[in-house]
């Protein structure tokens, strides 16, 4: 390899670095299988590791109490390995040809024993000869008795007795979770040491780290070598706003994302500030992402909207910037549903103000003005996802329903299709609002809508606050043409729980008015929390494009052998020609293609084997008319 001049020898550790556990605790728990102290005894080997790790006390003492509590014997070594085998660290077994690729430059140094170190560590291509370790002593039945005491590494300051004796010549990086790898570091014997923290972050350790590595992909990218995956993971860049469920939090944490949250939405200012090193952001209702907050995002590759509506997002800005909103399309329409239900319910029963009178001592027993909701017309303006629930589940109740939408609309149960609004408002009861937040939908129902309604009617609000003139609303509560209201949006909302909600509709009689949480339930978050970081991995990690609301859908087959490239591209005529002319003029053979397009942009998917001239890269991003261009490997 030409390069190989220029890499530095790496010294690596093996427990918790090179596998994702300590040896000996492992070694224990075999070893002490059915001893009736077991986890006690384990609990008191783990603590003496962590004292080690964490450079606290002597390392030869505390070596020998380790190995006289594991009490163990040859026979459960061979047990141990095999557990060992299944334990090597995932980003050390996803770039397993590095190991093998740089063997002359990389050493194992470590406090742990060869006697399990080299069967897992050769299998990686790792030289015999250049893994540095402990070794057992036997007594004659097989029991493990003790540790070669002349090894420097049984012995305090091992890892750097050991380094002068080694005497590399050149840069060496140390690569470790624990205090005895940094030291190596300390003692001046390594121009770098990376805190590697996959399987265990120890702040004693990180806090003295040149670099902190979640993972080896970490390392091989900051040393400019190659690497399996396209891009380490941990410097994608997640910031989760308002709220989002903690799930969410926990699935891109497990991707091995960095992620942030802030409890809050942020306004256009503060977001063009905290979106420059972002990757993937998450918001709900309130966060606006504008065409000149994507300007500021130069590494925004998805926009999860964790809740139904997006029309708080430029899908259009964000489509022609290549990057892809996701949202949950399901996740939170029952809650919406048996909200809109339970209101009405309370409407016509006058429910609250009495129970408002009641908590000021009134008992006013009287029927008046209190309806069963049986037999009643509801009339839903827009059927969609949250319309048709609201239709079967108000039928159930014995409700007679119509509805009214701008698009042709299958018809639930018994449901009847009104052909204009008009005439849905001249027949109903109750008048249920479901459309969507687009920006002709902004006043859609004023007063010359609250004047066809019929006398004594219900209206509710749960879809988009700007949707209703809530003048024209107040009005006709007051002349008592409308018997009640429920509104759980509003053209402006508070930004967070500590802003005041200030609004006219305050104080009107037989309102409900709730702070938007139509889909705040603990189901429908989490529900949401899951299925829309799933939806972003999917596209991350393998292209599909399944639920996007701004990009063409498609669902990909998962790549097995080979690099996929995606393409995205403004949608003119040819442009699958010129790609595709480019793979011929590289001798490039597809194992696979897939295309879908819609008005705006065209998304061309192609799987070719991984052996390719690296020049197509370039030649494909300057295709005219590409707006993104990305590869999995
Ligand atoms: N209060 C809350 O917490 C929640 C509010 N929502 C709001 O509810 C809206 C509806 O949700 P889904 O039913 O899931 O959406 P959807 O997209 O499935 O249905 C919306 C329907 O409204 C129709 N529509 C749009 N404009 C119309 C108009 N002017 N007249 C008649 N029909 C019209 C559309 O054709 C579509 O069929 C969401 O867009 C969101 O704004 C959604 C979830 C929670
Ligand atoms: O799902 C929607 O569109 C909603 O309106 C719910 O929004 P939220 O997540 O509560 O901000």
């Amino acid at each position: 390899m030409e390069t190989i001049e220029k890499v530095p020898y790496f010294v690596i550790d093996f427990d918790s670095t090179f596998t994702q556990v300590e040896a000996l605790d492992e070694l224990a728990t075999i070893s002490l299988a059915g001893n009736p102290n077991q986890q006690q005894i384990i609990q008191q080997i783990i603590d003496l590791t962590n004292l080690g790790m964490e450079g606290k006390g002597s390392f030869s003492e505390n070596l020998v109490k380790r190995l006289q509590l594991v009490k163990a014997n040859r026979s459960h070594l061979a047990p141990l390995i095999d557990l060992l085998r299944s334990k090597v660290s995932k980003s050390v077994k996803r770039n397993k040809h590095f190991f093998r690729d740089y063997a002359d430059q990389i050493y194992i140094v470590s406090s742990g024993f060869k006697e399990f170190i080299l069967p897992i560590v050769t299998e990686f291509g790792i030289k015999e000869e250049h893994v540095m370790a402990n070794t057992f002593t036997f007594d004659n039945d097989g029991n493990i008795i003790g540790c070669d005491a002349n090894n420097p590494l049984s012995q305090d300051k091992g890892k750097i007795k050991l380094m002068e004796k080694l005497g590399l010549t050149g840069d060496v990086h140390v690569i470790g979770d624990g205090y005895t790898d940094y030291e190596i570091r300390g003692a001046g014997l390594a121009s770098k040491f990376y805190a590697f923290t996959e399987n265990v972050s120890r702040a004693a350790v990180t806090a003295k780290a040149d670099s902190i590595a979640p993972s080896f992909d970490e390392i091989l990218f900051q040393e400019k070598l190659p690497m399996t995956i396209s891009y380490p993971k941990n410097r994608i860049k997640v910031l989760l706003l308002e709220n989002i469920h903690t799930d969410a939090f926990k699935l891109f944490s497990e991707e091995g994302y960095t992620v942030e949250v802030i409890a809050s939405a942020l306004e256009e200012d503060e977001l063009i500030e905290k979106i420059k090193d972002v990757s993937i952001i998450g918001i709900r209702s309130k966060t606006t992402i504008t065409a000149k907050v994507l300007e500021h995002a130069p590494k925004l590759i998805a926009i999860g909207a964790f809740c139904i509506g997006t029309n708080q997002i430029d899908l259009k800005a964000a489509q022609m910037k290549g990057v892809a909103v996701f949202n949950a399309p399901f996740s939170n329409t029952r809650s919406v549903v048996e909200l809109a239900i339970g209101e009405i319910i309370m409407l016509y029963r006058r429910t609250l103000e009495k129970s408002m009178q009641m908590h000021a001592g009134k008992w006013d027993k009287s029927a008046k003005n209190s309806f069963e909701i049986r037999g009643k017309k509801l009339g839903l303006v827009g059927y969609g996802n949250i319309g048709s629930q609201l239709s079967v589940i108000a039928e159930s109740l014995g409700m007679v329903v119509y509805y009214y939408d701008i698009v042709e609309r299958l018809s639930l149960g018994n449901a009847k299709k009104c052909s204009s609004l008009k005439e849905l408002l001249n027949t109903v009861d109750v008048v249920s609002l479901h459309v969507d937040g687009r920006a002709s939908n902004k006043g859609m129902f004023g007063a010359k809508e609250f004047n066809e309604m019929r006398q004594g009617s219900i209206f509710l609000n749960l879809a988009r606050g700007p949707v209703t003139d809530l003048k024209a609303l107040s009005e006709n509560l007051k002349s008592g043409k409308i018997l009640g209201a429920g509104l759980d949006v509003y053209e402006y909302e508070p930004k967070n729980n500590d802003e005041e909600f200030i609004n006219d509709v305050r104080g009107l009689p037989n309102v409900i008015l709730t702070p938007h949480i139509g889909g705040s339930t603990e189901e429908a978050q989490s529900n949401i929390g899951n299925f829309v970081p799933n939806r972003i991995t999917d596209y991350i990690n393998n292209g599909t494009t399944l639920h996007s609301v701004n990009f063409p859908n498609i669902q990909l087959p998962e790549l097995q052998e080979g690099h996929r490239f995606m393409h995205l591209h403004e949608n003119q005529p040819g442009i699958l020609a010129k790609i595709n002319n480019l793979f011929a003029k590289h001798n490039i053979n597809i194992l696979a293609q897939y295309l879908k397009t819609n008005e705006q942009v065209g998304y061309v998917i192609t799987d070719i084997a991984k052996i390719y001239d690296k020049e197509v890269l370039d030649e494909l991003k300057e295709i005219p008319g590409t707006i993104r261009f990305r590869t999995l490997y």
